[in-house]
């Protein structure tokens, strides 16, 4: 049994974590830690996880304590945390899947520009393999190190990939238009998630490249083109809970059909456990990928103006959190990579 440390048990995340490691058959959750909650049961924070998973203990976050107990920890915490604890514990052998952006982008100076925290140490930084399996599975395996992606930039990098890598569009003008149910932001009050002021509300954010996943996109694009490339990215915020949409524009370089373009995705994603690509005429939505590890892929042909669009579903907290970590962890550790994520979306 692989013995698992949760940092941030207590966030929307952490408690992903526990929801889907709860049912995994080769691990036991032996630490969980919080800030506010330190010395109560996991459970009188939620008590919908019942009497096994909530009892779990809440520790102060210890870098040796969790080191000495777990073989591998989950940082779900927020950005600037992260990247201090990370290095006592792969220091003392721990593996680390890091679902916060300390470690996503290699850049350090990237990072302080657009996080406003100190980059990580620059050593364990150059390690860290970014989490992304569909694109990275083999640097993600011997890594001591995962940084997770974000959920924004998963959606994206998966509508892009197989366009960029054959080569079928243009580098320029790529436009990623993303919506997010709210517990993206996280279980922290504030006043941008209040009720009154989401519910029967939709608004984009963060315009014209003023989003911290901008550059995390960008880079994962420019590894995929070979080239620099610079995206429009429009983050909304929508009121639901849990999903991501993102209808992603791209320019085709030349004119191509609908069944051409899907043949590429299909090509591309053949032993991608968890991309679907939806046959022709048959576009995603955020419902039917809900509380699945998924991302659901769908694409047109807008032949008027030679544009293909993407239109790509996820569920934020589990493809774009908890079970991309979990898909990491079972690389890591050697394991079948849909091991303990096979559940279907529940729906409706
Ligand atoms: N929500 C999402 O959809 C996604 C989130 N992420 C990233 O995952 C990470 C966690 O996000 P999320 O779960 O939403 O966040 P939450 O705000 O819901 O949870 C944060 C967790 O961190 C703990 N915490 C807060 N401050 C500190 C501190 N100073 N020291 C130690 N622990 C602390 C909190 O403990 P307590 O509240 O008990 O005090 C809580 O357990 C973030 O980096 C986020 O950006 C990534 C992809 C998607
Ligand atoms: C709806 C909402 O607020 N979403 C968050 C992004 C989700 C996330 O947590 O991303 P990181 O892991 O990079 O922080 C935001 O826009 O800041």
């Amino acid at each position: 049994m692989i013995r698992v440390g949760i940092a941030g048990a207590t966030g929307y995340t952490g408690v992903e974590l526990v929801r889907i490691l709860s049912r995994h058959p080769q691990v036991r959750i032996v630490a969980g830690t919080s800030e506010q909650y330190q010395g109560s049961a996991l459970g009188a924070v939620f008590p919908h996880l019942g009497e096994e998973a909530g009892a779990l203990e809440l520790l102060p976050l210890e870098a040796e304590r969790l080191a000495a107990a777990c073989d591998v920890v989950f940082l779900a915490l927020p950005h600037g945390v992260a990247g201090s604890v990370a290095p006592a514990l792969v220091a003392e052998g721990v593996k680390v899947i890091d679902l916060g952006a300390d470690f996503r982008l290699r850049d350090p100076e990237a990072y302080r520009a657009w996080y406003r925290h100190d980059p990580a140490p620059a050593e364990l930084l150059a390690e860290a393999a970014y989490g992304l399996p569909e694109l990275y599975r083999e640097a993600i395996r011997p890594a001591r190190l995962v940084a997770n992606p974000g959920c924004y930039p998963t959606s994206c990098a998966l509508a892009a990939a197989p366009l960029l890598k054959a080569g079928l569009v243009e580098t320029r003008g790529i436009v990623f238009d993303s919506k997010s149910g709210v517990s993206g932001a996280g279980r922290g009050v504030s006043l941008g998630v209040h009720f009154g002021e989401v519910n029967e509300n939709f608004k984009a954010y963060s315009v014209a490249g003023t989003h911290r996943h901008t550059p995390e996109i960008e880079q994962t694009l420019s590894d995929l083109a070979g080239e620099a490339i610079r995206v429009t990215f429009t983050p909304h915020l929508v009121p639901m809970t849990r999903g991501i949409l993102t209808t992603a524009y791209f320019q085709l370089k030349e004119p191509v059909s609908r069944e051409a373009v899907l043949e590429v995705f299909r090509d591309f994603y053949r032993g991608a456990p968890f991309v679907r690509v939806r046959p022709a005429g048959n576009l995603p939505q955020t419902k039917e990928v809900w509380g699945s590890n998924r991302c659901d892929i769908g694409v047109e042909v807008d032949a008027r103006t030679g544009r293909v669009l993407v239109v790509a579903v996820l569920d934020n907290l589990v493809k774009g959190a908890a079970g991309q970590a979990v898909q990491n962890m079972n690389l890591l550790f050697g394991l079948p990579e849909t091991l303990g994520l096979e559940a279907l979306p529940v729906y409706p």
